[in-house]
């Protein structure tokens, strides 16, 4: 497969070494200062494109590869405002987008753990309800694209909580998340339940980047062919 890495810095990095070590042939690297790489003559040669770029560039980088009409499997977090206008746009010109704000299979596994213990936590108003995520202190975005998953899919079934905010909050009808940049963090994501009787927490810790690159491969292998919209949740048969 023939893949276009949008974005060289910690992730397309990491994805280059795990597609090369897997027989891919990564025919592209572009980062901020490459942007004529963008264009169709260029990243069309493209089999499916791996974008993991900057919250300000996310945008423009989809759009190219539409426009070049190569897949794109995207990561990039701090952006996903944006996300339905992609989504429809993708739709409408028959394109193929994959977007995860995590990639990793554990992180995948463990929405599906969150979104049961939320559901058993709706009747239980005891507890209170808090999350905390930590990374590396170059993260651009806070709080990071996992805890927003989280924490949407947490507001679906406690609704106790109205919605999120990024601090600690005295506002008990809103979901505190708390940030924390400390190096080399590559992500940790925890979910607490606190009651005067009992405490559950559930952690999810990456030990490196691994999980992220290696999830992300998996995604562009099973998006080359195909067209529509997909989440993690698709490749992984949730
Ligand atoms: N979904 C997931 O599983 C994961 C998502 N992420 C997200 O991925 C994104 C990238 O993370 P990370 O690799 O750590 O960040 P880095 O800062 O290490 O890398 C960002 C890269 O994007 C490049 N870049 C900036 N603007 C453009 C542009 N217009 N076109 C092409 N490339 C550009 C930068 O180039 P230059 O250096 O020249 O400025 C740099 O190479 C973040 O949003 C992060 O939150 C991270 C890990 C996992
Ligand atoms: O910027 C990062 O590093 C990460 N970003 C993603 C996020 O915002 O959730 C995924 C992972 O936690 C690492």
């Amino acid at each position: 497969m023939k893949i276009a890495l949008i974005g060289y810095g910690k992730m397309g990095k990491a994805i280059d070494a795990i597609a090369t070590a897997k027989g891919h042939e990564v025919i592209l690297r572009i980062d901020h200062d490459a942007q004529h790489l963008l264009e169709k003559e260029h990243l069309g040669q493209a089999d499916v494109a791996i974008e993991f770029t900057t919250p300000e560039t996310a945008y423009h980088n989809i759009q190219k590869c539409f426009e070049a009409n190569v897949p794109v499997v995207s990561g990039t977090t701090g952006w996903l405002e944006k996300l339905p206008e992609v989504n429809a746009e993708c739709e409408k010109g028959h394109h193929a987008f994959l977007h995860a704000t995590n990639f990793s299979i554990g992180v995948n596994i463990f929405f599906e753990v969150n979104k049961r213990l939320a559901d058993l936590m709706a009747s239980q108003p005891q507890y209170n309800v808090w999350m905390e995520e930590i990374h590396h202190t170059q993260k651009k975005d806070a709080p990071s694209g996992t805890a927003i998953t989280l924490a949407e899919q947490l507001l679906a079934s406690v609704d106790r909580k109205k919605g999120w905010v990024n601090e600690e909050t005295q506002q008990t009808d809103m979901l505190s998340i708390i940030s924390k940049r400390i190096d080399p963090a590559p992500g940790t994501h925890t979910i607490h339940y606190s009651s005067p009787i009992d405490d559950i927490t559930i952690t999810h810790t990456a030990h490196s980047r691994e999980g992220f690159a290696a999830g992300a491969v998996v995604a562009a292998e099973w998006l080359k062919d195909k067209t529509g919209v997909f989440t993690m949740r698709d490749v992984l048969n949730l």
